[in-house]
């Protein structure tokens, strides 16, 4: 039984649980790996799947007009990163990266959620701008103040597409600080762009700012302004 007016915004395939809709599976679904050693998952995650609303499956195809000229470019998205396979093995600070066998439970944190009931997602960036649009639909799990985002969920996507945006112009980095104005609540379900762009490269230092509207444009829910610090190599 719905209480929230939010949650009928949500695609069915949502309120009926994960992976239990009758409509086919547009991703690969198999089961969680055991052990990173053995085998690196590669689903790529931010494709349509059932709890897609409507809006977000009209903003996605659009998007994806946007790459047939190779201006943009769809950003996959993995549910399990292996740290032999990124640099963050080469370049962590302390010199001691995470052994695989130590953590074989570990997943991207915005992908930890069953499919549709947390974060739901798609990146696509743009190479010569500097530019990561992230369209985001939040799901039921991410509630905050009844019926609304949680601000830490927002937080997450907004440091997420301010990540990538840094990571994919200047290479491996970390948030060092992020400042957030919430303006407007972003309802349960609804789905919101994040638009970020890298503003300034200042040594290791990249300035990414970015701002969360609503699919209209009409309502600007947040904005944030960001410094990602690239990692140094010969700390390692
Ligand atoms: C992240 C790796 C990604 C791998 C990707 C692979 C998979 C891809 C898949 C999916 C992508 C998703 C993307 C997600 C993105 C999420 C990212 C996060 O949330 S990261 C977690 C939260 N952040 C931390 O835990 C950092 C903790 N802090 C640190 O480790 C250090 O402070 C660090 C590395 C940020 C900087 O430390 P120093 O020792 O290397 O550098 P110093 O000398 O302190 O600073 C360099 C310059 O920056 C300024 N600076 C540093 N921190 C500052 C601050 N907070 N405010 C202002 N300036 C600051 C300093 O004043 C200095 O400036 P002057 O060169 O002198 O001009």
């Amino acid at each position: 039984m719905l209480r929230s007016g939010a949650l009928r915004l949500c695609a069915p395939g949502v309120l009926r649980g994960p992976r239990r809709s009758a409509a086919p599976p547009t991703r690969e679904s198999r089961p969680p790996p055991r052990s990173f050693a053995s085998e690196v998952i590669r689903v790529d995650l931010s494709l349509p799947n059932p709890s897609w609303s409507k809006d977000m499956r009209l903003l996605f195809d659009q998007f994806m007009k946007k790459t047939e000229d190779g201006s943009w470019k769809r950003l996959p998205s993995y549910k399990y990163v292996s740290p032999q396979r990124t640099e963050v093995k080469t370049f962590f600070p302390d010199g001691k990266p995470v052994k695989e066998d130590h953590m074989p439970q570990a997943q991207l944190f915005p992908r930890s959620l069953e499919e549709g009931l947390g974060f739901e997602y798609a990146m696509f960036h743009n190479h010569v701008e500097n530019r990561t649009v992230c369209i985001f639909q939040g799901g039921p799990y991410l509630q905050g103040a009844s019926g609304f985002l949680h601000g830490g969920a927002i937080a997450t996507m907004m440091d997420s597409t301010l990540g990538v945006c840094a990571l994919t112009a200047g290479g491996v980095a970390m948030t060092a600080n992020l400042n957030i104005n919430f303006r407007r609540p972003i309802p349960l379900c609804s789905v919101v762009v994040i638009n970020s762009q890298l503003d300034k490269v200042e040594g290791r230092k990249l300035f990414v700012s970015c701002n969360v509207q609503s699919v209209d444009g009409k309502t600007l829910h947040s904005k944030a302004t960001s410094l990602f610090v690239k990692l140094n190599p010969k700390e390692v």
